[in-house]
């Protein structure tokens, strides 16, 4: 079929997301549509690349039973694909799922317009898909519990030992800095390696593994001309103006590196007295790839623990010992983190997260998606400031923490968005380009 034979029958319009709409894939020059049209059928089908090539060990680990759920599994991927190919209408989902409730009410109170891959809001589109995937799995006998992700993620982790080696050899050396203005200047160096630990993302590279090379401080100061809009003083300022007995939440995006990342900074916050405790927000089921999920997080402290260095083997123990102490907690069981919510509705639709964000004196927002989830997907004017773009959501201070995947000038000042224009030709094609945003809430940091 023609393309533009496919975009008439699909209703594509034939632009760019129009400035405050919803992003969506209806937008044929959108980053949206080429996520839909090309990115996720190719993540589809590297998980049934992934459990054919991995079925001899799926079956020795899960029972001969596995053969049969893996072959249905994997036709039932091959139908979901055609499905998203051919823009049909959302399904409700099957089976048991805590989540499946209220799932089916957000997908049945959808309008007849904006229910299928290509017509629907990309939050939406997105999060279905790896949601469906995961229904797949828990309608089975023997794979409820199988992570179809994890073999891609333990291989990234594996892929950054050294990197992790040489920030923490790094860190050790600068841990003992005493004064005020040598913390601040650690914490900025700090929020700096944990941003660009973002870029480390398995959704964007198609499953590929990437990891972290070379020294993570090393490379700060070539990157710092690709940040768009840092506040790590006025987060510094939020933090470092308590008496130290606060929490701070993080809000995980993805495992291996960039988890590595949110556990050194923590790190820095729980040793040096700043927060009393830190809490790590997980996804429960395996979400875009590479995020994590608890079994991720006790994996990442086990692995470290374990490793062959006495370096990691020393922040392992410390790490996990902060779990044993309080200090770190892991927060599982909520499920909001992978509905098709965004932030702004999670007040009404989920009152008991945000209560528990609102014990934070600070949260800090990893990654593009939960970005996208704190804009409500929506495509701002680049002149709107952050604080309203993320409209009544206003649980505590807030900080997102984001390399730019998606769309990348809804965040910017128009400033910023005039220098950066010299460095990026247009839309979408940014998707390769590092570029960051570092955002607080700044009312809600001065008190509002
Ligand atoms: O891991 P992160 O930072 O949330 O980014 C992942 C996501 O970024 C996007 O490319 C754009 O939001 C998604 O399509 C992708 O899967
Ligand atoms: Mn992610």
């Amino acid at each position: 079929m023609e393309i533009s034979e496919l975009d008439r029958k699909f209703n594509i319009i034939d632009g760019d997301t129009p400035i405050n709409e919803h992003l969506s894939a209806h937008y044929k020059r959108s980053f949206a549509h080429y996520t839909v049209k090309d990115r996720l059928p190719v993540i589809l089908t590297r998980i049934i690349d992934s459990l054919s090539r991995e079925k001899e060990a799926i079956i020795a680990g899960y029972g001969e039973e596995a053969a049969d759920d893996l072959k249905d599994v994997i036709g039932n991927i091959s139908k979901l694909k055609y499905e998203l190919q051919t823009d049909k209408k959302f399904k409700l989902l099957d089976g048991n799922d805590t989540d499946q409730e209220e799932w089916n009410a957000f997908l049945e109170a959808l309008p007849d317009t904006h229910n299928s891959y290509f017509s629907a809001v990309w939050l939406h589109a997105e999060c279905y898909m790896y949601r469906r995937v995961r229904s797949m799995f828990e309608e089975t006998t023997t794979l409820r519990e199988f992570d179809y992700f994890r073999r891609q993620k333990k291989d990234a982790f594996m892929g950054s030992l050294e990197a992790f080696q040489q920030l923490t050899e790094k860190f050790n050396e600068k841990r003992m800095v005493k004064t005020r203005d040598e913390l601040r200047g650690l914490f900025r160096q700090l929020m700096r390696v944990n941003l660009w630990g973002n870029r480390i993302d398995l959704s964007i590279s198609g499953g590929k593994i990437v990891s972290q090379c070379g020294d993570p401080f090393e490379a700060l100061g070539n990157l710092e001309e690709y940040i768009l809009a840092d506040d790590t003083a006025a987060v510094w300022d939020c933090i470092a103006t308590t008496d130290g007995n606060i929490i701070v939440d993080f809000v995980c995006d993805n495992a291996g590196y960039e988890l590595f990342t949110d556990l050194c900074l923590a790190d820095f916050l729980i040793s040096h007295n700043l927060a009393a405790k830190v809490r790590f927000h997980v996804k429960m089921i395996p979400w875009f790839v590479s995020d994590v999920t608890p079994e991720d997080f006790r994996w990442t402290l086990d692995a470290l623990k374990l490793s062959v260095t006495a370096t990691l083997r020393d922040l392992g123990c410390r790490l996990s010992n902060y779990i044993e102490t309080g200090h770190f907690e892991l927060i599982e069981g909520e499920y909001f983190w992978t509905s098709p919510r965004d932030f702004c509705e999670m007040e009404s639709v989920k009152p008991s997260v945000h209560r528990m964000l609102q014990q934070a004196h600070l949260v800090i927002f990893k990654g593009d998606l939960n970005y996208r989830k704190l804009l409500g997907d929506i495509k701002w004017d680049p002149t709107v400031p952050f604080v309203e773009a993320i409209r009544t959501f206003r649980p505590t201070n807030l900080c997102s923490l984001r390399t730019v995947k998606a769309d990348w000038w809804r965040d910017c000042h128009q400033d910023v968005l005039k220098s950066s224009q010299r460095r990026i030709p247009s839309g979408w094609r940014v998707v390769n380009t590092v570029l960051f945003s570092l955002h607080s809430n700044r009312a809600a940091l001065s008190g509002l």
